[in-house]
């Protein structure tokens, strides 16, 4: 089932509230939240406390990437704040495994993102334990930035390690998402669409969401 979760990232700080109340009437599936701590990346954005204020607002799922190193001493944070799903990187994870059950011990749907550099074969041995595999399809960071086609044989790759195992997993993509690009991940197998500017940038959210789905050919 194909799933829209816009990323806040590209929303107003200032009223998070209304912004995740509005793209739930928009048709949104989940709620992209995108935690980077300055270090793994360059860029600083937000925390549990962020998390747990936007929780009342939205039914929603909320689902956490963390851009953060030591992820493991934060699980229980965002756990606790409201998180559905979580995502770690496998470039800071030395102990996959793990982390992951790190997670999974605490009730929540985990999941492994790697980034455009990072081969599949660092999750072959974790896979079947996933909820959610998340490729990027951008650097890490920011928002707005350029789809990296080159990812979409990975993308590829992964649907079919999945099928090859009668795997349950969702394959997610994250970064530089628009009209354009969503047939092309479909295409190659993901499943869950993360979207942050391509949707706040368009002045209808239903429709960009719309678009995303390929329900709309309207710009
Ligand atoms: O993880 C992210 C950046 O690291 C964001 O989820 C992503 O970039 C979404 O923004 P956009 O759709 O504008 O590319
Ligand atoms: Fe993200």
């Amino acid at each position: 089932m194909l799933r829209i979760a816009p990323s806040i990232l590209s929303a107003d700080f200032s009223k998070l509230g209304q912004e995740v109340q509005e793209l739930e009437s928009s048709g949104a599936d989940w709620i992209h939240v995108d935690v980077m701590d300055g270090h793994f990346v360059p860029n600083i954005t937000m925390g549990p406390l962020v998390l747990e204020s936007i929780r009342p607002h939205t039914s929603l799922p909320l689902d956490v990437h963390l851009m953060i190193q030591n992820p493991d001493t934060y699980i229980p944070d965002f756990v606790n704040a409201g998180a559905d799903l979580i995502s770690v990187h496998a470039e800071v994870c030395p102990h996959l495994h793990r982390t992951i059950h790190h997670i999974k011990d605490h009730g929540t749907k985990a999941g492994v993102v790697l980034n455009p550099a990072t081969p599949l074969s660092v999750i072959e041995h974790v896979v079947h334990e996933l909820d959610l595999v998340l490729l990027m399809t951008v650097n890490p960071g920011f928002g707005g930035q350029k789809f990296i086609s080159s990812t979409l044989p990975k993308i590829k790759q992964l649907k079919e390690m999945s099928l090859k195992q009668g795997l349950k997993l969702d394959i997610e993509v994250d970064g530089g998402i628009n009209k354009d690009t969503a047939p092309l991940v479909i295409e190659a197998g993901a499943n869950v669409l993360v979207s942050g500017s391509a949707i706040f940038n368009h002045e209808n959210k239903k429709e960009s969401i719309e678009q995303l789905r390929g329900k709309s050919n309207s710009i």
